[in-house]
């Protein structure tokens, strides 16, 4: 559509200059979102993981402040009597008019709606004023200008080594590798015994994306083979070893090691789109289970992510008739959870008072959660959605639930004739919380179950330590199990950083009345935490105990805890993998320790990166089956 489609609106230079200043508004954020996209190589080839993590970090920030910039630029420089229902219809048909030889209009649609509901009132958020329904499509954009999404290479004319080699040295990575032709032997052996004994077909293909996927202390080269009809993602991970030289540590084909690789608790990835929608289209077909939703959050376009998630809500609510109820298993002292049974995700209100012992404030919660969205999540916590003013249809309350949030928060209830508008909200992914997991598991005496579910829970909270986090409230409700088996956290409120906590063996008693007392006989600091006090509430139930005295009884001393805090503090922090150590080739090579790997790895980066973690991660792998699943 170009504006020649609309004459008449040209009349009105207000609507113009308006639309004009939105997207020069958007073309600047994601300009700046580029350039830390592109400057993400540097610091991999420099080692740099400091500077790498905080501009990764800083740029989760930037589409606010864009907007607010916008916003306030829009304010200052129009009247508000100016500012008609006729000249707010013509802004947005002059946006879509600018928008025709875009290479990211979906993005700068959702720009315009964010600028837009700053400005406007709710009454104002339908199709007339706002992109409700998107006028481009989101499916993959073809612009003949832009730089091509993936290459393409042939194996069959050139040989599947040369090929391979090929893929990897056009990324033109200014840092050596130790030994390619070794690593690039590793991968063609693996595809080889993944193709098994399937012929190479004349079309077999390799696509791989442009630009490489960084996120910590790894690049990540992502692709797929095409075989007669087969097809088969694949990802590499390309890290430094030890002397600082670069290696492939892996090819993974697995979809579910793909897909856990591309989880919702982790980090963004920093990758250097032309094109973003051509690079989701790709991804897509590697992860055919994941929304558009997800895969825009993990490139680290999370408003984009938001903003499908919040249309694929829309459809879900008017296509399903079930009702918002109470999420299951036990209620939270902060917040009111509940959930659509039809709907994967739950979402928390902050309740407007909170009973002892929590001792915390509204703003203290949303600094908390504030906080997991900006830590790298070591595949452990769970991203969170906010939203402000979610219109929900009152018949699709429970009248429970609806009783419920007007008792704990009635501050963020708003009813507006058929409608309750909730002020503020996170939306979250849904897991089984593992309590119930565990209960279940007991019922039908699935011991196996049991153990899996405690190895995962130890694991979680020792990877959680590696990033520097104390979850604060340990206990087994507030941890979820995915559909992959990982148990992740998501209760935020109590979290702090282990450098910031003490950990302390409960002293020695003076006397039996010490002992018996209901309160305790020693002093008891902020931050201080009595770690063989879990004991009291992990291991009620036995079979519980067993295993977990059989995984991960060190959880229960002051020590394990004091030692990971110190060497958090000298500068060490441990690795975690997002696959599991018995994919690397040098765990089956043997050609370097992963210990050495490991260590000097997080050497380099705490060196640098102070207590903030970095790094792929999966740590203490006590059962690799587990942690595959
Ligand atoms: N992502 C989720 N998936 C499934 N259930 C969840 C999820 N998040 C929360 N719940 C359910 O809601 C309950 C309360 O959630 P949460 O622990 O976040 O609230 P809280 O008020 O912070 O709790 P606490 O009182 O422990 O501080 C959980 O115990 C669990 O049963």
């Amino acid at each position: 559509m170009t504006q020649a489609a609309f004459p008449k609106l040209l009349s009105s230079q207000i609507a113009f200059d308006i639309a004009r200043t939105i997207l020069d508004g958007f073309d600047k954020h994601y300009r700046l979102f580029r350039a830390i996209s592109q400057a993400a190589k540097r610091h991999f080839e420099d080692g740099d993981w400091k500077v790498g993590q905080l501009a990764a970090r800083e740029r989760i920030d930037f589409y606010d402040r864009r907007v607010h910039e916008c916003v306030t630029a829009l304010e200052d420089e129009y009247d508000p009597s100016d500012l008609t229902d006729a000249v707010w219809r013509e802004v947005k048909l002059h946006y879509i008019g600018m928008l025709s030889d875009h290479k990211q209009p979906e993005l700068a649609e959702t720009f315009f709606n964010s600028v837009c509901c700053n400005i406007l009132h709710r009454t104002y958020f339908n199709n007339d004023f706002i992109f409700v329904r998107p006028v481009i499509s989101t499916e993959y954009i073809d612009n003949a200008e832009a730089t091509p999404t993936y290459r393409v290479y042939y194996p069959a004319r050139d040989g599947l080594r040369f090929t391979l080699k090929r893929i990897i040295t056009n990324f033109q990575l200014r840092a050596t590798f130790a030994d390619l032709t070794r690593d690039v032997e590793a991968v063609e052996a693996r595809l080889k015994a993944m193709l098994g004994d399937q012929p190479l077909e004349p079309n077999h293909q390799i696509q791989v994306l442009a630009s490489l996927f960084y996120r910590n202390k790894g690049a990540y080269l992502v692709g797929k083979g095409i075989n007669g009809n087969h097809e088969y993602p694949f990802i590499v991970p390309i890290l430094h070893n030890r002397k600082g030289e670069l290696v492939l540590d892996t090819v993974l084909f697995d979809q579910e090691q793909i897909t856990v690789l591309f989880s919702f608790t982790r980090a963004y990835f920093q990758v250097d789109m032309e094109v973003p929608s051509a690079y989701v289209q790709f991804l897509r077909t590697l992860l055919p289970k994941k929304p558009r939703s997800e895969i825009y959050t993990v490139l680290g376009l999370q408003k984009q992510g938001k903003a499908l998630f919040y249309r694929d809500y829309l459809h879900h609510l008017r296509n399903s008739s079930d009702r918002f109820e109470s999420a299951p298993g036990i209620r939270g002292l902060v917040m009111v959870v509940f959930a659509l049974p039809s709907f994967p995700y739950v979402f928390k209100v902050i309740k407007d008072f909170f009973p002892p012992p929590k001792d915390t404030s509204r703003a203290l919660i949303k600094e908390k959660y504030l906080l997991v969205k900006h830590h790298d999540r070591v595949g452990r916590m769970a991203d969170t959605l906010e939203y402000s003013n979610v219109a929900f249809p009152r018949s699709r309350f429970a009248e429970a639930l609806l009783a419920e949030l007007k008792q704990h928060a009635p501050s963020m209830l708003e009813e507006d004739g058929d409608q309750i508008i909730i002020r503020h909200l996170y939306i979250e992914r849904r897991m089984v919380p593992l309590n119930i997991y565990l209960a279940a598991a007991e019922a039908i005496d699935d011991d196996a179950a049991i153990e899996r579910g405690i190895i995962e829970y130890g694991n979680a909270i020792k990877e959680l330590m590696a990033a520097n986090i104390f979850p604060g409230d340990m206990l087994y409700k507030n941890f979820g199990v995915t559909r992959h088996g990982r148990v992740v956290f998501y209760d935020y409120d109590e979290i702090e950083y282990i450098s910031d906590c003490n950990f302390r063996t409960i002293p020695e008693a003076h006397n039996e009345e010490d002992e018996m007392a209901a309160e305790p006989w020693y002093p008891i600091a902020k931050n201080d935490v009595f770690p063989e006090q879990l004991g009291t509430f992990l291991l009620g139930n036995t079979k519980v105990r067993h295993f977990f005295m059989k995984h991960h009884a060190d959880l229960l001393t002051a020590q394990f805890w004091q030692a990971r805090k110190q060497r958090i503090i000298e500068g060490y922090v441990d690795d975690v993998f997002p696959y599991p150590q018995e994919c690397r080739f040098s765990y089956q090579a043997g050609y370097q320790s992963t210990d050495q790997l490991s260590t000097q790895l997080s050497h380099q980066a705490s060196n640098e990166v102070g207590d903030q973690t970095s790094t792929p991660t999966q740590l203490n792998i006590v059962n690799p089956a587990a942690q595959a699943a």
